[in-house]
C-alpha cells in the first residue's frame, strides 16, 4: 500500500514511468470493478484500516502532499485484490472503537542459526550423540577421537516454526583444545577470553592455527559425561566452572549423562547427576546414543528455550525448560531427569 501511495505521488508529481502509470491505472480500475474508487481500494473489504493521514503523505524534502484523492482519515482495503495489502507502516495503533491495539506479536525469524557447542570430556559419547540426532543411527566400533572440530545443521520444528541450529562437535581431548591463551572482540571492541578453541593439527604443523572461539557465538551448549566414568563426571565442575568464565551469560546449557545402556557399568547414579544438575541450575537428562534414548528430547528442549528467548510472543505463556522437560518425562514414562 505504501508503494501504491508513492505511485499516487509521483503520479501528481508527474514522475511516473510508463511501466508504473499503466500499474497504477490498472490497479485503479480493479478497484472501480470492485465497486471501490481510487479513494476507497474495494468497499467490500472485511478490513478496517486507518492511514493516509496526511502526514503519512510526507515527502522525501519534508513538504506534505495532499491527498483529497485518496479518502482521507480510513480506507479500505480488499481481499480481492491480495498485491494490495495494508503494511504496517500505514496501521494505526486504534481500533475502530478507539481501543489502543495491542502491538504487532513480534516474528521469529527462521533464517537465524544458533550456534549450538557438545562439550565433554574425550570418549563420553559427543559425536556419537550427535551421529544420532543427525541420521538416527549408532555407529559401534573402535573409538577414534575427534580432531579439532567440524559442525553439523539441523533444523528442528518446534511450534511450528523451524529452528535452525549449527551444532558444532568439539574435541573432549585436551592436546586439541586451548582454553585460556585465545582471545576475541565483542561487538564493542571489548577483549574477552575464548571458552575453548580448537587446534587442527594439520594446521598448526603448517605454522599457522585455525582457532573457533566458541563464546564469541554459541547460545547453547550441551555439556556431556558418561554415566561409567567417575573422572568424566568429576571434570563437569571444571567443565561448567570454565563455561560461566567464558561463555556469554545467557548460553543456554544442559547436562546430559551418556551411555545409560550401559547400566550394568554404571559409575554415576542418577540422582548425583541430577544433584549437580541442581546446584548449578541446569537442566539435566541421561541420554544414550547408541539407543537415542532421550537424544532427540535433548536438542528440542534447547531448540524450544533458543526460540522462546529469541522471540517472545506478549500472549505466550513463559517458557520454562525444566518444566518442558519434565512434562515429556511423565508424557514417555522415562528417562529424563532434573
Ligand atoms: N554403549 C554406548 N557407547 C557409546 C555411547 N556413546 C558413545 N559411545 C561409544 O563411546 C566411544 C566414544 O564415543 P565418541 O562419540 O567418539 O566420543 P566423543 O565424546 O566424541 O570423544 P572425543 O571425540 O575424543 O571428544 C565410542 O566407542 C562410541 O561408540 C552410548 O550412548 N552407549
Amino acid at each position: 500500500m505504501a508503494a501504491l501511495a508513492s505511485l499516487m505521488l509521483k503520479s501528481r508529481a508527474g514522475l511516473l514511468g510508463p511501466g508504473q502509470a499503466a500499474l497504477l491505472d490498472s490497479v485503479r480500475s480493479a478497484s472501480k470493478k470492485a465497486g471501490g474508487s481510487s479513494k476507497n481500494l474495494g468497499g467490500k473489504s472485511p478490513g478496517r484500516r486507518h492511514g493516509f493521514k496526511k502526514q503519512d503523505a510526507r515527502m522525501e524534502d519534508g513538504r506534505m502532499e495532499r491527498m483529497e484523492s485518496m479518502e482521507p482519515i480510513s480506507a479500505h482495503y480488499t481481499t480481492a485484490y491480495p498485491e494490495i495489502q495494508p503494511d504496517s507502516g500505514y496501521e494505526s495503533k486504534e481500533t475502530a472503537d478507539g481501543q489502543a491495539k495491542s502491538p504487532p506479536a513480534p516474528m521469529y525469524d527462521e533464517d537465524f542459526v544458533h550456534k549450538t557447542i557438545l562439550v565433554g570430556d574425550s570418549g563420553v559419547g559427543k559425536t556419537s550423540l550427535l551421529v544420532q540426532f543427525d541420521q538416527g543411527k549408532f555407529i559401534p566400533g573402535s573409538f577414534s577421537a575427534t580432531v579439532g572440530i567440524g559442525f553439523t545443521n539441523k533444523v528442528v520444528t518446534v511450534d511450528d516454526v523451524k529452528v535452525r541450529l549449527q551444532i558444532w562437535d568439539t574435541a573432549g581431548q585436551e592436546r586439541f583444545r586451548s582454553v585460556t591463551h585465545a582471545y576475541y572482540r565483542d561487538a564493542h571492541g571489548e577483549a574477552n577470553k575464548c571458552l575453548s578453541t580448537a587446534f587442527i593439527p594439520t594446521v598448526v604443523e603448517m605454522g599457522r592455527n585455525i582457532s573457533i572461539c566458541f563464546c564469541s557465538f554459541c547460545k547453547a551448549l550441551l555439556l556431556l559425561y558418561d554415566i561409567t566414568s567417575k573422572t568424566s563426571f568429576d571434570n563437569i565442575r571444571a567443565w561448567l566452572t570454565e563455561i560461566h568464565e567464558y561463555a556469554q551469560s545467557d548460553v543456554v546449557i544442559m547436562l546430559l549423562g551418556n551411555k545409560t545402556d550401559m547400566n550394568s557399568d554404571r559409575a554415576i547414579r542418577r540422582d548425583e547427576g541430577e544433584r549437580l544438575a541442581r546446584e548449578y541450575s541446569v537442566p539435566f537428562m541421561e541420554t544414550s546414543a547408541k539407543t537415542g534414548v532421550n537424544v532427540e528430547l535433548a536438542f528440542t528442549a534447547v531448540s524450544k528455550e533458543l526460540k522462546h528467548r529469541a522471540v517472545q510472543h506478549p500472549n505466550e505463556p513463559k517458557f520454562h525448560i525444566h518444566q518442558y522437560i519434565e512434562a515429556q518425562k511423565e508424557k514417555s514414562g522415562c528417562c529424563s531427569y532434573f
